[in-house]
């Protein structure tokens, strides 16, 4: 159907996420002669991107979903149809973590991405290129050319991996002006084909080429660093809290180094996000897989010392307020895993409020993009037990010690103590004389994120405490 060495005209994305989304749409954008449609089953996801509000928050999304919708961006529950007409099918799909059987709480589990596999194999015809586009453990690619191999219709395939490298909160940014787009795969006219898509916008030498095998584990391994860093100087503001060392004036004295660099050396209660943990997780496992275990411990440590971060700082919390926060009254400030998007998975808020649910404290949570009812998912879903159910204790704990606010305000209002856990910038422009007014005292305030350190709280008749100072 397809000409091997012609240009791409028709892109089927399956996944219509916080990747598939924006990268897409970006693509579209930049590319007025591809027709682009966007699949999923979820029909709620599609439906949202076909209407006023989006599903996912990110800056700039909305004015360019707006710009190309009904021209040529589709989002659309047609799945076979729109892989069945596309030169170029990207698969997008969520590779979460495997809850069950063999690598449980490690590997990725890739039935999504096998099922999109074999979707395509059962419909194609002619020839087409399928495009790694999820985070997948290095060698998947294998296996989806094996599933591909056996197609219905004598199709043949082309399999490349194109990693995404977008940060929420940033993916528009970031796909306008990425530091680079990766390519891996076999057939230099495969290559060339999604070279020259991107080529349109990116310059040429940021288009990096590689085996696919490379392109699947760079992808792994960038996260890996990435996550590192936070970790190497979230260790560092333990050291530092205990040593009269403030942790932002060490991250700036070492980020001045050119070797080492200033970013991703900002200090917090702790990564989150759906991705840092479970690829840094996926690579553990590969690492044990391959016979490597001292390899796997390595990086399993960076893990081990964000889950200390997030306790250290409610272990902070409860020691400063008299060792009990028990019936006290907790406003937590932010939800999401950092500021400008709505996305709570692995938010470090999470894991916090928690905590301080089993202390039997009373959390009043805003954030000024998550929603009640996305809060209350995500913290039933963290008691849950491996069964997935929720006992009657946890319910009706959840249940009778959260509150959601629609302002920090309100959050704050007859508060023993504010916890900043998302670097919302609204949190940094409000009137502290009346937040504290309206506090219990002493007026604890806990700041996760170091967003209000250069206010002076201390002064204003805060209690004041930052991470790593
Ligand atoms: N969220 C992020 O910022 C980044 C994510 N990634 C990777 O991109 C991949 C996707 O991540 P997200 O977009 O965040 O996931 P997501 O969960 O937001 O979206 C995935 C979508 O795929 C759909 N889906 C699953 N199976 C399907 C099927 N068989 N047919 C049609 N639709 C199907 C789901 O309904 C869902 O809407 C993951 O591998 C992730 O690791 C990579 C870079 C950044
Ligand atoms: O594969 C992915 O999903 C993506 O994961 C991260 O992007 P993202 O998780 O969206 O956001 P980051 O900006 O990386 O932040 C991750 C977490 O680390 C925290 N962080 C980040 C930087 C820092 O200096 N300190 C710090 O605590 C953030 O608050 C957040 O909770 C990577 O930055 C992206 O390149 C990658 O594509």
């Amino acid at each position: 159907m397809v000409n091997k060495t012609h240009p791409i005209r028709r892109i089927c994305c399956i996944g219509a996420g916080y990747v598939g989304g924006p990268t897409m749409a970006m693509i579209a954008k930049q590319c007025p002669d591809i027709d682009v449609r966007v699949v999923d089953i979820n029909e709620h996801r599609i439906a949202q991107w076909n209407s006023d509000t989006l599903p996912i928050y990110e800056p700039g999304l909305t004015e360019i979903v707006q710009q190309c919708r009904g021209k040529n961006l589709t989002f659309t529950t047609a799945v076979e149809e729109s892989i069945r007409n596309a030169d170029m099918v990207f698969i997008s799909v969520n590779t979460p973590t495997k809850t069950f059987g063999v690598g449980a709480g490690r590997a990725a589990n890739l039935e999504f991405v096998e099922k999109c596999a074999r979707q395509i194999a059962d419909v194609s015809e002619g020839h087409k290129i399928v495009v790694e586009k999820s985070t997948l453990p290095v060698r998947t690619a294998e296996a989806v050319k094996r599933i591909l191999s056996n197609s219905n219709n004598n199709a043949t395939f082309d399999v490349l991996s194109n990693p995404e490298f977008l940060a929420e909160g940033t993916a528009i940014e970031d796909l306008l002006d990425p530091d680079r787009v990766l390519i891996g795969g076999e057939s230099p006219d495969a290559i060339q084909a999604l070279v020259d898509v991107y080529a349109r916008w990116v310059p040429r030498e940021r288009l990096l080429t590689t085996n696919l095998w490379s392109s699947e584990l760079s992808k792994l391994t960038a996260n890996a660093f990435l996550a590192q860093r936070v970790s190497s100087i979230n260790a560092i503001s333990a050291l530092c809290e205990a040593t009269e060392a403030d942790v932002d004036e060490v991250a700036a004295a070492i980020g001045s180094d050119s070797r080492i660099g200033p970013k991703f050396l900002k200090a917090s209660v702790g990564f989150g996000g759906s991705c840092f943990q479970k690829d840094i997780l996926n690579l553990v496992y590969l690492c044990e897989y391959f016979g490597l275990p001292e390899v796997a411990e390595y990086w399993e440590q960076v893990v081990k010392m964000n889950d200390f971060q997030k306790k250290r700082f409610v272990t902070r919390m409860v020691r400063t307020m008299f060792n009990t926060v028990s019936d006290k009254k907790i406003a937590i400030w932010g939800f999401a895993f950092k500021k400008d998007t709505n996305d709570t998975r692995e938010s470090a808020s999470i894991y916090v409020c928690r905590d301080l649910l089993l202390e039997k404290a009373r959390l009043c949570i805003y954030d000024p993009r998550v929603g009640e009812q996305q809060i209350r998912q995500e913290l039933e879903y963290v008691f849950a037990e491996a069964d997935g159910e929720l006992s009657d204790s946890k319910r009706r704990l959840i249940h009778d010690h959260v509150t959601v606010a629609v302002s920090c305000e309100e959050a704050a209002e007859q508060a023993h103590a504010v916890a900043l856990l998302t670097e919302w910038d609204e949190f940094a422009k409000l009137d502290f004389a009346k937040v504290l007014d309206s506090m219990k005292k002493p007026a604890f305030l806990f700041d996760g994120r170091n967003k209000l350190k250069n206010l002076d709280l201390a002064k204003k008749g805060f209690e004041y405490y930052g991470i790593g100072f």
